[in-house]
């Protein structure tokens, strides 16, 4: 099967109440660990790829890992641009393969954040590529950029509304109280934020910072409206730990094989646990 926009399992999620995760891909071994657990689970599923981890793994190894994870699996996956900073760069995604792009304009005022993200929104669907757009600033580490608390601002639902409307974007991120990295203590998710958007909208909102938040939580933003939840951290925390106890017990070891094959088999934990909470389990 080719890779697919996220339109192929978006509206449905929305429709069924259940979310489509985003595992991000970082290296070889992060890609076979989410789509091995998504084969188990017959779950579609988006690769993130953000510009830190695209520069890191080059483009053409990037989609050539994608497609063949697409082939091996039979799955509907998409290829994502996580937290595009500009059209240059979507297009570039677009160009060489990438099924889905997320223009992230949140930084810009909302005239600006609107205008930007149409464009993209224009290009993209003339080429059957899905776009998710950001409204509101969310806080932690993303891409090695830290934002504090204290800048990080929530979205207001009459302008996540407007723009939806004015953009026709696919999915819409929200800043609704998630932040990016582990928590340190337990995230305050606004979920009546997620609700007022949800009713109003066609399209899923997208939670970011999924890594750590408590099942529950997790739950409640499904019901509220969620449709797309994006998790790194908790992979990478999984894949160094695994490889920290390997080395710790045999600090001989030089095959990577010896350490990377734990470190693969700990994120695809990781990975069916979130897909079974997300209910997108046989949804594939
Ligand atoms: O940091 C990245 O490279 C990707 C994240 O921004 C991703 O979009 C995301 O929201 C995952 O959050 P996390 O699970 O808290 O890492
Ligand atoms: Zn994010």
């Amino acid at each position: 099967m080719p890779l697919v926009s996220m339109n192929e399992f978006l509206p449905k999620a929305k429709a069924n109440k259940f979310a489509v995760g985003q595992f991000n891909m970082n290296n070889l071994e992060f890609a076979q660990a989410i789509t091995e657990a998504a084969m188990e689970e017959k779950s579609p599923f988006i690769f993130g790829v953000s510009e830190g981890a695209l520069k890191y793994m080059g483009m053409e190894y990037t989609v050539a890992i994608a497609e063949a994870a697409a082939k091996k699996s039979g799955l509907p996956i998409a290829l994502h641009l996580d937290h595009g900073s500009s059209f240059e760069v979507a297009m570039k995604c677009i160009r060489a393969g990438f099924s889905s792009v997320m223009f992230d304009g949140s930084h810009y005022g909302l005239e600006e954040n609107i205008a930007l993200t149409k464009e993209v929104v224009k290009a993209a669907r003339a080429m059957g590529v899905s776009v998710e757009g950001e409204l509101g600033t969310i806080g932690g580490v993303e891409d090695d950029i830290s934002v504090d608390e204290e800048h990080a601002s929530l979205a207001k639902p009459e302008e996540a509304i407007r723009f939806y409307e004015e953009t026709g974007v696919d999915c819409l991120a929200i800043a609704v109280g998630t932040a990016h990295g582990m928590y340190k203590g337990e995230p305050k998710i606004h979920y009546d934020i997620i609700q007022k958007v949800t009713d109003a909208i066609p399209v899923p909102v997208v939670l970011h910072g999924g890594s750590g938040v408590p099942d529950e939580a997790i739950r409640l933003s499904i019901a509220a409206g969620v449709g797309k939840i994006n998790v790194n951290t908790e992979n990478q925390v999984a894949c160094t730990n695994a490889i920290r106890e390997v080395l710790a017990a045999n600090g001989s070891v030089y095959d990577p094989r010896k350490y990377l094959t734990p470190a693969r088999n700990a994120m695809k934990a990781v990975v069916q646990e979130k897909i079974r909470l997300f209910g997108s389990s046989n949804q594939a």
